[in-house]
């Protein structure tokens, strides 16, 4: 699909998505799918209440196995009647160095990236949490510490450098608070770009308006109508899991996270089936899973690859060879940067994985499959990767 005829309406005509079994949306939920591709006032919420599923529900459709699996622990722990210790390092570190072949350091590669930037327009793209700040129990305190503002600061000066959050667009400037980039919050779903050079500025969805300092910019939001029932959801999310201990509904406008990385493990099957529920009677919505979280978004054909493709657009960067895209992320949700598009002479071409136009950087401390070309280890490592850059975009200035 086209990037153009794409934008013409994220909106799935199919609401439940092609790979439902991956996201673990339970089958029995195609019942209630509404036909037609867009939302009238009300009509969501007419559908009767199902009964509570059982807990079998969270366990045949993958869920709690997405819920163990993500973010894991560096080491495994060994226990022992008397004490518990940490997994023999080298069994770990073994399999990283195995894990690094097929995703280099990006450090270590550096060379080999800038033979490719080289006369190239180069793009920033930054994930937020795991990538520019820790990850930490407290959403509300994942802060980014000033040096790597510093560094993300300075990338800006040299190259366009966008933000691309799960987090709400307002509560991400929030915590970066850096006006000389463009941010694209709720995975994508709320992009303040660059007034555009391209189509993507015609879109019924893209308006003008003005940033924060006032500059005219592009407000893309092509999930607006899905604003009511996401606030409806929240307020059900709130109330159905406030006696899970340890719980923490968070809103981003156009999506919204369920925590569970303060939830004792005993208890991940009760929020599980409690998110299960609220979501059968929502057939527009889907859940995917992040790290220790579950996000709750609208079923439409837009995610943080699509954002990454619309902000090349917007920034005149898209039918170019002589591109380089660079996305640093550390989540699934940033598997679908990894695999972003761009077009070139009405041909379609992977942006990160073909390596002259683009590089997916995974931030991981443990191997993990990925669609992203290199790896660093952990923020320390992504502010070393991009002081790198400003270096060599200095010298090569000089
Ligand atoms: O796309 P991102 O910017 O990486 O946002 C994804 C989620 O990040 C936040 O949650 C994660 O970080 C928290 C703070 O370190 C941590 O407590 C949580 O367990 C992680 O999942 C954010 O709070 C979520 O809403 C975002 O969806």
């Amino acid at each position: 699909m086209e990037l153009k005829s794409n934008h013409s309406s994220p909106v799935l005509t199919d609401p439940i998505p092609v790979n439902n079994s991956r996201l673990g949306i339970h089958s029995n939920l195609l019942s209630y799918q509404q036909s037609g591709g867009s939302l009238s006032s009300g009509k969501y919420m007419t559908i009767p209440r199902k009964k509570p599923g059982k807990l079998e529900d969270v366990w045949s459709n993958g869920w709690l196995e997405a819920m163990r699996s993500s973010s894991p622990p560096r080491k495994r722990l060994i226990k022992d009647k008397d004490f518990t210790i940490e997994a023999a390092a080298d069994d770990f570190d073994i399999a990283y160095c195995s894990w690094m072949i097929k995703y280099p350091s990006a450090l270590k590669s550096f060379d080999q990236i800038l033979k490719n930037a080289k006369n190239k327009k180069v793009a920033v793209f930054l994930d937020y949490d795991g990538t520019l700040s820790p990850i930490v129990d407290d959403p509300d305190r994942a802060f980014m510490s000033d040096s790597m503002r510093s560094a993300v600061r300075d990338v800006a000066k040299y190259f366009p450098t966008a933000i691309i959050s799960g987090r709400s667009r307002d509560k991400v400037y929030e915590l970066v608070g850096l006006t000389e980039l463009y941010y694209a919050g709720s995975h994508g779903m709320d992009i303040m770009g660059p007034v555009s050079h391209a189509e993507s500025g015609d879109h019924p969805n893209c308006i003008r308006s003005t940033d924060q300092q006032g500059k005219e910019v592009n407000l893309f939001q092509p999930a607006r109508e899905f604003i009511p029932m996401i606030d409806e959801v929240l307020k059900t999310l709130v109330e159905n899991t406030k006696d899970i201990k340890g719980a923490n509904v968070e809103n981003h406008k156009f999506c919204t996270s369920v925590h569970y990385r303060n939830v004792e493990e005993k208890n991940w099957p009760t929020i599980a089936q409690r998110v299960h529920d609220i979501l059968k009677d929502y057939p527009r919505l889907r859940l995917t899973h992040g790290r220790k979280v579950l996000e709750i978004r609208p079923v439409i054909d837009w995610n943080k690859g699509k954002a990454v493709e619309f902000l090349l657009e917007s920034l005149g960067l898209s039918d170019r060879d002589d591109v380089l895209a660079i996305y640093i992320g550390d989540d699934k949700t940033d598997e679908d940067a990894f695999k972003a598009s761009k077009y070139n002479s009405n041909s379609r071409f992977t942006v990160f994985r073909e390596r002259n136009l683009g590089y997916g950087i995974l931030v991981s401390s443990v191997p993990k499959e990925s669609n992203a070309f290199f790896s660093v280890r952990d923020p320390s490592e992504v502010k070393k990767f991009l002081k790198a850059l400003v270096t060599w975009k200095k010298f090569e200035k000089a």
